[in-house]
């Protein structure tokens, strides 16, 4: 589904055709996706849906065999570096050092990222407080909870000031305070400065609160995308048309309805992901 919504942002991010297999496996497969600059974006989907495999793509970690990815205009196969300077990054995987304090560990992005030293500190000490971890930040990482632990992760990928952020589960295994407390950070940061982020959750309610727009990948495409208003209102339109009677169906009605059968043939159901972050138990 090729998506050219009415906003006239500029476009932040361009998936065209985006392909990429491991083997046998299309992880990616003809994914077509514009996000417009200053939108929150929730690409979502279950366990395999080849959401963080487009991340890999988009971030220019995993090159684009077929296909086009443009951020803000360049292209991720053609110019890396231009890609990689536009953009901060949040893997699932752990990115902080628990040997590390807090300030150290965004220092270390800083000085990666070529943040220069005469900004350097001033710069870190921004974004430690726009995360709230001023207080914390000369405490070694492996004190801190997990949900700093993903705050600090925030704080390395937004001192070098990304026009788009990237966010791959940013709140799995939180609790809701901790996970409200992340997203009320994100969208802080987003309102003063404009920034453009994709987020993939498992968390349909946090999509539904936090998102512009969502996508609902499966099988290596989108195959509904919109306002998370929209995608209710679609299916709660089509359920009284086929004389359902419906209270509201939640986006994990809409997912539910999209992903269809598919989601028990992969083994993968977006509730029933316990996959909690290994990061954050092990450092925090
Ligand atoms: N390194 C790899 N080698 C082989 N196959 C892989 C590799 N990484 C991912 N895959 C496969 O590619 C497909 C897409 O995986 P991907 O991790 O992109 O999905 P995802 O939507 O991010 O899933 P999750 O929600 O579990 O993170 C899956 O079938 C997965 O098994």
């Amino acid at each position: 589904m090729t998506d050219v919504p009415e906003n006239t942002a500029p476009v932040a991010l361009a998936c065209e055709g985006l392909r990429y297999a491991f083997g046998e496996t299309r992880a990616v497969d003809d994914l077509e996706l514009t996000v417009r600059a200053g939108e929150v974006f929730g690409l979502l989907g279950p366990n395999g849906a080849g959401k963080t495999t487009a991340i890999r793509c988009i971030t220019t970690l995993l090159p684009v065999p077929a296909g086009m990815v443009r951020v803000f205009g360049h292209d991720a196969a053609k110019e890396r570096m231009a890609v990689r300077r536009l953009l901060g990054y949040v893997p699932q995987q752990l990115s902080a050092d628990a040997g590390l304090t807090g300030r150290e560990n965004v220092e270390l992005f800083a000085r990666v990222f070529d943040v220069t030293r005469r900004e350097r500190a001033d710069r870190v000490a921004r974004v430690l407080e726009a995360v709230g971890l001023t207080a914390a930040a000369d405490r070694l990482a492996k004190t801190y909870s997990g949900g700093m632990i993903r705050r600090l992760e925030l704080a390395q990928a937004l001192v070098s000031a990304p026009r788009l952020l990237m966010l791959d589960e940013p709140t799995i295994g939180l609790d809701p305070i901790a996970r409200t407390s992340v997203w009320e950070h994100i969208n802080a940061v987003r309102a003063a400065t404009g920034m453009t982020v994709l987020v993939t959750t498992h968390y349909m309610d946090e999509a539904d609160q936090y998102c512009d727009r969502v996508a609902l990948m499966h099988r290596g495409r989108i195959h509904a995308l919109g306002t998370p208003h929209e995608l209710r209102s679609e299916l709660a339109e089509r359920r009284r048309a086929e004389g359902e009677a419906d209270p509201g169906p939640t986006l994990e009605d809409v997912f539910r309805d999209v992903a269809g059968r598919g989601l028990d043939e992969q083994g993968g159901d977006f509730r029933d992901v316990r996959s909690t972050r290994r990061t954050a138990s092990r450092v925090g």
